[in-house]
Formats: structure tokens, sequence, C-alpha cells
């Protein structure tokens, strides 16, 4: 079996906090504040969605000038955008799902990918092609806390972070699982307390969120 997942890098970057900030953003400066609020509170990596036009540059700038925070790329949906959130400067990709074209672009990129999977077929095969550090998307929609723990005895080497509908009511719940690394989530980068600029209420809620690790 290949094992293209760096999964000693991607665990390093998952691990270093319990929460890891899932945002959508409407400029490279509104990201380049975000991390820093972020980073502030104590989170130590960012995932920006490719799903604004300003999400390249604002990976571009972040991990230029924010160095921080590891900075990485999620809502990867094709090669195309695995290869422009490389180059943009990615530390890690992160898609909610897995096509073979994208797990093709992952082979031999600095930047170590987690794909999402979900149901038992879909696990089984990301362990034949050698992957064990897994999203899960939608969490809550697709069964959340009872549905990993009912994975966690037959897939023993997976490693999961559930994202979707996770949030302050249930993320204990989340971490408390054995075979969750961490969880993703919008709700420490509330979009109209973005926009609105308020970074001291964005660092607040991730020093909440980073709390959570204690
Ligand atoms: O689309 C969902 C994001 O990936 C994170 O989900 P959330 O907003 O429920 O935390
Ligand atoms: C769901 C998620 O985190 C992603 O779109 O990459």
């Amino acid at each position: 079996m290949t094992m293209p997942q760096d999964k000693q890098t991607l665990l390093g970057i998952l691990k270093a906090q319990p929460v890891m900030p899932v945002v959508a953003v409407n400029s490279a400066a509104e990201a380049v504040d975000l991390s820093r609020a972020l980073a502030s509170g104590g989170l130590k990596a960012i995932e920006i969605t490719l799903r604004t036009p300003a999400a390249l540059d604002a990976i571009r700038a972040v991990a230029a000038d924010v160095p921080e925070i590891v900075c990485g790329a999620g809502t990867i949906l094709t090669p195309k955008q695995f290869d422009e959130a490389e180059a943009a400067g990615a530390k890690f990709i992160v898609s909610p799902g897995a096509t073979m074209e994208v797990l093709d672009a992952a082979k031999g990129s600095p930047a170590p990918l987690l794909p999402g999977a979900a149901t038992p077929s879909e696990l089984m095969a990301m362990i034949e092609e050698g992957y064990e550090v897994l999203k899960f998307f939608p969490a809550e929609q697709l069964g959340g806390v009872p549905y990993l723990k009912a994975l966690a005895p037959v897939f023993q080497a997976i490693s999961f972070c559930p994202t979707g509908g996770v949030s302050m009511a249930n993320v204990r719940d989340y971490l408390a699982l054995p075979n969750v690394v961490c969880v993703g989530g919008s709700w420490v980068a509330p979009k109209d307390v973005v926009t609105a600029g308020r970074f001291d209420e964005i660092t607040r809620l991730a020093a909440e969120a980073a709390a959570l690790a204690a």
C-alpha cells in the first residue's frame, strides 16, 4: 500500500489546537486581520475556503504576512484548485470529499491533504489509498458523535476532523472521542463580526475555543 498522506505533518497541524477555524473571506486584508485575531486568541491554524473570489489572494497574503498561523486551503473540489492553493502557499489542503483526481494532485505535494469521507465504503477506499486522517463533513447532518463512535472500533486507524454543525454547544462531545483529532468550525469567525471589523471579539471567541484543549 502506498502512503501518500504525510500523516505526521498533518496531525501536527490539526492537533495544535482543538478547533480549526473554517472561513470564507471577502479580501486578503480581511483574511490577514482575521488570522492575526485568531492567532492572538491561541488558535494555530486557519482553513481559508475557496468559496470566495478573494480566497487565493487571501491565502497568499496570510502565508506571507502572518507567520504566527499555519494557513491552509479548504473546499478544494478539483485538482486545479489543489494546485492553485498549493501555489498560493497553503500549508495543508482540505476537501469535503475525495476524488481520484484530487488524490492524484496531492501526490508529491508538500501540502498534506485532508480529504473527506463518511461511509464505511468511503473509509475503506481512503485506507486503500493510504489516507488515515480524514475530514468528516457535514458532521452533524451525517450522524455526529454517535456515528463517529460507531465507526471507531471498526476503523481503528482512522482519525477525523468533524466539521459542519459543530459549535460550543456540542464541541466537547466531539473532542472527547478518541477518533477525533480536532473539529472544524466557522463559529469562531462569524461573518457579521468579521465584516464589522470586531476583531477583539474574534480573539475572544478564539481564546474560548483554544481553552477547550485544557
Ligand atoms: O460549510 C461549513 C463549514 O465548513 C463549517 O461548518 P459550520 O459553519 O457549520 O461550522
Ligand atoms: C467543509 C470544509 O471544511 C471544506 O469545504 O473544506
